[in-house]
């Protein structure tokens, strides 16, 4: 395994790893002695044991973060190569597809004669901890859950431009699969972990939806399991009712068994110009031509580092065959590297706008190494050129884990005191926009990629509306993602930051310009304001027609505030100090 570099580096790992499980197994013996000496009082309810627990786990997250999580995550990425490595090489997984899917619907339609329509509504057994979501998912405790253990890439057909792969496939996988073959998903998504099942079911887009829309419109065609345990192949031509209900459908129209999406001849490597802009009407203005134009780039976004200043970024494929071009070329991804969104910023400096060829399968997971700019908070020097060469060839803590260490006092810190959301808006917003995410949380960077919302006419209109205002010559408007992850400067400061007023006047903004907020991030919408955010009409009729009533949670039901974190700060802080 020469990825990254790594493989030099296992015996260190090796080393590291037994240093790393003694402590794993020696803290919690210490907090029993602890216990044991009495030290710990027991409070209202929780036991001293995992009361200190939780505490320490809380007070000293940094060593959790390199201790636990980092082994942790190196531990699953080399499982899951291994694993992904011999399903693919022995083609193991179309020969066990069939029994798979008969394995859901045995489940489901257990589920219907045990009589539970109407009593127990069901959802895939996937833990909460494992998804990207930033929720809790806590509505699982009260349904059925049904096993969809389907993980592999069944086909891929290069003829044909497509690939048929089943759910829990995720981008890595993918990406894995795909580039050495000369092809990416049309829409390859960047987080490594996303799952196709969680991207097809809720939302996917990256930096090239502003040629090919968000991924729902790269699916060509949907395998599901309805709520009697029927399975349909659905298509734009054989059912499009169905077909433009799924997508955002979170699950509560049907389990997702396979799908099939459009792939793309690729080059090996990206060709990124990096164009410095220092003023706010430079990067709206240059992103919407960009954007609109009648030949856009390949990839296209830009990271805001402040209310002016921001690095647009060009990117088209391209192959690297001259000196000149090797000589730039940037593995962005090896393990010594900075962090990219760092190393991006180094165009806002002396240096000026530059270029670089990066491969191809670096560019896809660019984000992958610093969790975006996450990672600044939980590994504070995990950018130090001493962390990355002595310790940064474990990779990235996976948000997984990073979820299942999460004690229910950061879950409330993460949503109180810190922003992690995404919103869809018009383009013509963008400089409105950033003022009023500056206003509100002042985190910096922010992200922005243009997406291609489509028109697909007025029966087939889905969860998000048909465009009102259509690029001359194009069936689309364009929208852009906007992305705000981090501690807004007046938590860091100190000063009083309400979280629930600044999120609730994003989502009224976000509706009164016609845009939408993406749903793996909590929102405090009530379900009356979602149902103005989102166009319910064709996703009721679904509902009816596939009987899921009684069958699945709503999307708002499993979306909605969680009970016991997203409530008023008075009652969360007053939990807290349980
Ligand atoms: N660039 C991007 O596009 C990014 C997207 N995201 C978001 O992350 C989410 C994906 O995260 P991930 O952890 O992969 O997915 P999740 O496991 O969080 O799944 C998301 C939703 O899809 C449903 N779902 C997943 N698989 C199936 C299936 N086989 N059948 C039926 N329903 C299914 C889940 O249902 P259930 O609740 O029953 O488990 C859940 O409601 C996306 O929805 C997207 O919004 C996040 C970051 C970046
Ligand atoms: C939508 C995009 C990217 C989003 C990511 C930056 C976020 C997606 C899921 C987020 C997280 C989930 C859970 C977490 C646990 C918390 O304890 C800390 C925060 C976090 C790691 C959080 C961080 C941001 C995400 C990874 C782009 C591609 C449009």
């Amino acid at each position: 395994m020469q990825r990254n570099g790594r493989s030099l580096l296992y015996p260190a790992f090796l080393t590291l790893g037994g240093v790393c499980l003694a402590s794993i197994v020696a803290l919690p013996l210490g907090v029993k002695a602890r216990v044991a000496k009495g030290k710990v009082k027991s409070k209202r309810g929780m036991d001293p044991f995992t009361r200190f627990w939780m505490e320490w786990m809380t007070e000293y997250r940094g060593v959790v973060m390199v201790m636990v999580v980092l082994p942790l995550s190196f531990a699953f990425e080399q499982y899951f190569e291994v694993r992904d490595w011999f399903y693919r090489t022995f083609q193991v997984a179309p020969r066990l597809h069939d029994a798979r899917v008969r394995h859901v619907q045995k489940q489901v339609r257990r589920w219907n004669a045990a009589g539970l329509r109407g009593k127990r509504t069901m959802c895939t057994a996937r833990a909460s901890w494992l998804t990207m979501s930033t929720r809790t998912a806590t509505f699982k405790e009260d349904c059925s859950k049904i096993e969809c253990c389907l993980r592999d890439i069944l086909r891929v057909d290069v003829e044909k431009g497509f690939v048929r792969t089943e759910p829990l496939v995720d981008m890595r996988y993918m990406t894995r699969t795909l580039v050495p073959l000369g092809y990416q998903l049309a829409i390859q998504v960047e987080m490594e972990s996303l799952t196709i099942g969680g991207l097809c079911m809720g939302l996917g887009m990256e930096t090239n939806s502003h040629r090919f829309g968000l991924l729902q419109e790269t699916v060509l065609a949907f395998e599901i399991v309805t709520s009697h345990g029927e399975l349909l192949r659905v298509t734009r031509e054989s059912n499009p009712d169905l077909f433009y209900a799924l997508p955002w459908s979170h699950g509560t129209l049907g389990f997702l068994v396979a799908v099939e999406l459009k792939i793309i001849p690729i080059k090996p490597y990206v060709h990124v110009r990096y164009l410095p802009c220092h003023t706010q009407e430079e990067l709206c203005s240059q992103m919407k031509a960009l954007s609109e134009a009648k030949n856009p780039p390949e990839f296209l976004e830009a990271t805001v580092y402040s209310k002016e200043t921001s690095v647009i970024q060009v990117g088209e494929f391209a192959d690297v065959d001259s000196p000149e071009k090797r000589r730039k070329v940037n593995g962005v991804n090896h393990f010594w590297k900075p962090w990219y969104y760092l190393h991006v910023e180094e165009a806002l400096t002396n240096k000026g706008p530059f270029d670089e060829y990066i491969p191809v399968r670096h560019y896809h997971h660019r984000f992958t190494r610093s969790i975006f700019w996450e990672l600044r908070d939980l590994i504070p020097f995990g950018n130090h050129p001493l962390y990355r060469c002595l310790l940064g060839w474990l990779g990235a803590p996976k948000v997984s884990f990073i979820k299942l260490t999460m004690t229910p006092q950061i879950r409330r810190e993460v949503v109180y005191k810190h922003v992690v959301q995404d919103i869809i808006i018009p383009v013509d917003e963008m400089a409105h926009s950033i003022n009023l995410f500056h206003e509100w949380f002042e985190i910096y960077p922010l992200l922005i990629f243009p997406i291609a919302i489509f028109d697909h006419g007025p029966a087939h209109e889905g969860f998000l509306r048909n465009p009102t205002k259509k690029i001359p010559g194009k069936n689309c408007q364009m929208f852009f993602d906007l992305g705000v992850y981090g501690v807004p400067d007046k938590v860091r400061r100190k000063e009083a930051w309400d979280a629930k007023a600044r999120i609730r006047a994003m989502e009224k903004y976000t509706r009164d310009v016609g845009g939408y907020q993406c749903l793996y991030a909590d929102t405090f919408m009530d379900e009356k304001e979602f149902r103005l955010m989102f166009n319910h009409a064709l996703y009721d009729k679904m509902r009816e027609k596939y009987d899921c009533e009684g069958a699945f949670p709503s999307i708002y039901q499993k979306i909605r505030p969680e009970a016991g974190v997203l409530e008023d700060e008075g009652d969360a802080n007053e939990k807290t100090a349980v």
